[in-house]
């Protein structure tokens, strides 16, 4: 009875978290009558310049310009007699991690050899967390708050070095500088119903990874890579065998390795065969997954606990000391940025996992669009406009340099006194555009009112007169149009306007250029 009553208990605690034993599924036109089913097993490199278990010695730089075998400690290079020692900074980043996850820190997790023999490999085993990991029972919530991913595990674990094979040559190289290097297995349950969702899993981890500072997160350098796990069943049948799709390095090809296995797993099942448990490969340029070896060759790793670590401790105070000094997770800022009264559209530009936020070593953040966002609007700044100024023409001018942010030379400071000048009126929008390219092309340190002051941009007390001498020559240089408009046709204003606006290279206010050109013209 009490067995009973438990296994009610977890059965709706399951119903809370997935919505794939609750809500009904939605049918996908692309494949009607049919469920996808989609489970990632993610690696993330972790952020720290010393690598898992060898050492202050060898400190390391993901650095692929590098030399191979640059950063290479003894233990790394399994030189016999060296002995592991855990490196405290990637326990601390997993921590934050599992946190940012909702996970459940364990205070006792432990470390496993799991054997395998490829040359990259040099101990000839890699230590893992598999069996005890250091974090369960997480949960991710996708875009909305309507889809939420259930955290299996996060283990810790060392990375692989990295061979390359030269086809023409017949050879093999191989690079430990990467080996022994610090990951996170991020496990999902398989709770992901379509392409689409895996995709938005992953660049909704990517933004918490590096809002926490654990990773860059970054698939195409590989600091993020992904295993995914797809089957499929027929609506109200149990969940299908699935196959894994090895490394994929990027949410595009995750999406597109998921359509085409689905569509190949329902081609077998319909044409009466089965879905045999392998392990694939994804094929890019074909757009389709291969067999890389089945469940039967799939290798004996004999995991066995490593006999050179102890167990990992961990304590509540540590666990809580580093909940106290979270930093703001995606999801808050998201809403603390709608609630200023930002658009969704302009939250989600500030907040861009690819608008060159850099995560430093060590877990450092190094200040993205939102944090320069935050700094300019204080003050009392309205957001509305400073975000505009951020998205539109901060982050457009730097796109059309093919520049990140992290390229942005302009200090908050300037971009406030940027802002302030033109909300005052004594720069119009134009000459605010103008000055901001200044500030681009020939960074200094120089505050924004000096170097509109210095490039003439200010809209001085003699404005007027300026403005009709500009007027004057403008009517002088278009003879005809001007008297189309003094015969009272209007329309033409808007071309002598243009050529006033850019006789005055933006500084002339449009709405006063134009009052002045009805003046002289029409009198009125
Ligand atoms: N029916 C299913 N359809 C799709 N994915 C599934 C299904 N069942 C399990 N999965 C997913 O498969 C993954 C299994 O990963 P896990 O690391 O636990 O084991 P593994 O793949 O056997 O081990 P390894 O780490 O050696 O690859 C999880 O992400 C899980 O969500
Ligand atoms: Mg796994
Ligand atoms: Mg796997």
């Amino acid at each position: 009875m009490l067995a009973h009553a438990r296994t009610l208990a977890t059965r709706s605690a399951r119903l809370r978290h997935s919505r794939f034993y609750s809500a009904q599924v939605r049918d996908d036109s692309r494949w009607p009558g049919w469920d996808v089913v989609v489970g990632i097993e993610v690696h993330a490199q972790i952020k720290s310049r010393v690598k898992l278990f060898s050492g202050a010695e060898d400190a390391w730089t993901p650095d692929y310009h590098l030399p191979a075998n640059t950063s290479v400690s003894t233990f790394d290079a399994a030189f016999p007699g060296t002995l592991p020692r855990l490196n405290p900074k990637c326990v601390e980043l997993g921590v934050r991690t599992a946190i940012a996850l909702n996970a459940r820190v364990q205070q006792r997790s432990a470390f496993d050899r799991k054997h395998y023999f490829y040359a990259d490999l040099p101990q000839g085993y890699q230590i893992t967390q598999h069996y005890a990991p250091f974090a369960t029972d997480g949960r991710l919530e996708l875009e909305g708050g309507e889809t939420c991913v259930r955290i299996k595990q996060i283990q810790l674990e060392q990375d692989t070095g990295k061979s390359t094979f030269d086809p023409r040559r017949k050879l093999s190289s191989i690079d430990l500088s990467r080996a022994g290097a610090g990951l996170m297995e991020i496990v999902s349950e398989p709770d992901m119903r379509s392409p689409e969702e895996a995709g938005h899993y992953i660049r909704a981890l990517q933004a918490v990874l590096r809002s926490v500072g654990s990773s860059d997160g970054n698939m195409e350098q590989g600091s993020l890579r992904c295993d995914v796990n797809v089957s499929v069943n027929r609506r109200g049948e149990p969940a299908g065998t699935r196959c894994e799709i090895k490394n994929l390095n990027s949410v595009k090809f995750i999406m597109v390795a998921i359509t085409s296995e689905v569509r190949r797993q329902i081609d077998l099942l319909e044409s009466g065969g089965s879905v045999a448990q392998e392990t694939r490969g994804f094929d890019e340029d074909k757009a389709e997954t291969y067999s890389l070896r089945s469940k039967e060759d799939a290798p004996d790793y004999r995991y066995m606990p490593d006999p050179n670590l102890p167990p990992l401790l961990i304590d509540e105070l540590y666990v809580s000391r580093i909940r106290e000094k979270m930093p703001e997770l995606p999801d808050a800022t998201r809403a603390r940025l709608l609630a200023l009264g930002l658009s969704r559209r302009d939250a989600d530009v500030l907040m861009d996992v690819d608008s060159g936020r850099e995560v430093k070593f060590d877990g450092a953040l190094a200040p993205g669009p939102v944090a320069y966002f935050d700094q300019i609007s204080q003050g009392g700044r309205d957001p509305k406009v400073v975000v505009n100024w951020i998205t539109h023409e901060l982050l457009g001018q730097l796109a059309f340099r093919n520049e990140s942010f992290s390229k942005n030379p302009i200090s908050a400071e300037q971009m406030g006194g940027l802002i302030d000048l033109v909300q005052r009126g004594e720069l119009t929008g134009t000459a605010g555009k103008t000055l901001l390219r200044h500030m681009l092309d020939k960074p200094s340190d120089r505050s924004a009112s000096d170097l509109a002051r210095e490039l003439s941009l200010l809209a001085g007390a003699d404005d007027a007169v300026v403005l009709e001498k500009w007027c004057a020559e403008v009517i002088a240089a278009l003879p005809q149009e001007a008297e189309v408009v003094r015969r009272g046709n209007v329309n033409v204003l808007n071309k002598i306007l243009g050529r006033v606006m850019k006789l005055s290279k933006g500084r002339a206010d449009a709405k006063a250029a134009r009052d002045t050109l009805l003046r002289m013209l029409t009198g009125k």
